[in-house]
């Protein structure tokens, strides 16, 4: 089943004259958005552009102070957290909200059904969840324990909740950050699947080239207001870049800076997991000065614990951390200090973790 022409220019989702303000500050100012079915809208933003509450305001977590959102054509009552849902929009969050104990048939159908049908068998369900994997190309057991999915298995499951309950709008926030390149080639395979029968995307995301790859439409949020909206086909990366931070992105030339000495080294250094994230396994690594070093990685592989440890949060079970050639006595936040290191964390909000040892 393909999509006609005509149902091509269906608009399913409109959200018109949105205005959000947090006292003095307006995240959302006016923000006008539209959605055809069978279309993926990648939406773009930096940091604090106003993506976030945009989507609150869309599920009802908050209520807009002005504007309306409309799904195939109904206007949502505002403030209502199921209104999105019954209308058929689903979201797949960049942090899943999967119960790890329970299988991946009885997270699919949780909040569906009654509890109690959940033990007296989910056969219907687990037919209908395989008939969608294989429609969507979403390979995952319909049995198996969610914790000991993949990542990108369980990212599997969230998009078949949303489908399992007709979502024919689905919003996608950040989904290839916690992705390995292959998982990001087989989502994209899924969502051009899913676009092709007819449902429709809202993709954010920060990663241009990926943009570039799977939308076909780009609108871009700067604080808080739609500065542009691009077809894929008449933009490109860098545009929608200097869109984004609203100014020329300087071409980055090739350092010429020759690297000098080591300022800092790891030699076979492992940590201790931690609340479930890896902690390093051996890992050796010299940092020398005048030199960038870049570690590739999906999140969730020890890049915290890394971070962690050069920021003195953590120090080494095994193995030894070198600072201009010596070992440190103790290696705590304030030697890293001293040392000359300074950390710029990930996720600025939130606390930093005390130290494990120390
Ligand atoms: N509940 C709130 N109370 C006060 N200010 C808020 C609230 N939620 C968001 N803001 C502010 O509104 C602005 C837009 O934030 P929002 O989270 O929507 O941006 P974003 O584009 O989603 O950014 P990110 O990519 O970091 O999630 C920011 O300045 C933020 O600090």
């Amino acid at each position: 089943m393909s999509i006609s022409d005509k149902e091509a220019q269906e608009t399913v989702l409109r959200l018109d004259g949105i205005t959000k303000r947090f006292g003095a500050l307006t995240a959302n100012d006016s923000i006008s958005l539209t959605l055809n079915r069978g279309e993926i809208v990648a939406l773009l933003g930096e940091n604090g552009a106003g993506k976030t509450t945009l989507m609150n305001i869309l599920f009802g977590h908050y209520t807009a102070d002005e504007g309306t959102v409309e799904v195939f054509g109904k206007e949502l009552p505002p403030g209502r957290p199921r209104a999105a849902l019954a209308a058929g929009v689903g979201m797949v969050h960049q942090h899943f909200t999967l119960a790890e104990h329970l299988s991946v048939a009885e997270n699919i159908v949780l909040g569906t059904a009654p509890l109690f049908r959940l033990s007296l068998g989910l056969g219907a369900a687990r037919q209908r969840i395989r008939t969608l994997s294989e429609d969507f190309g979403l390979k995952v057991d319909p049995d198996a324990r969610v914790s000991t999915l993949s990542v990108g298995e369980k990212q599997r499951v969230e998009i078949l909740k949303a489908l399992y309950r007709n979502a024919r709008i689905l919003i996608l926030d950040e989904p290839t950050a916690v992705l390995t390149p292959q998982e990001t080639d087989a989502l994209f395979a899924t969502l051009k699947r899913a676009v092709a029968i007819g449902l429709s995307i809202v993709f954010i995301s920060h990663k241009l080239h990926e943009v570039m790859a799977v939308a076909d439409r780009c609108v871009v949020l700067r604080h808080g207001k739609v500065v542009a909206e691009r077809k894929t086909s008449a933009t490109s990366a860098r545009e929608l870049a200097s869109l984004m931070v609203g100014g020329d992105v300087p071409e980055l030339a090739p350092s010429t800076a020759k690297p000098g000495r080591t300022i800092f080294a790891l030699r076979n250094v492992s940590t201790p997991d931690r609340e479930g994230a890896p902690g390093l396994k051996r890992v050796t690594l010299e940092l020398k000065a005048g030199q960038i070093t870049g570690l590739a990685g999906v999140s969730g592989n020890g890049q915290a614990a890394l971070s962690d440890l050069v920021a003195g949060l953590a120090s080494p079970d095994q193995g030894s951390l070198h600072v201009e050639g010596t070992v440190p006595l103790r290696w705590t936040p304030e030697a890293a200090v001293s040392a000359g290191i300074a950390r710029i964390p990930e996720d600025r909000p939130r606390p930093a973790p005390l130290p494990t040892s120390a």
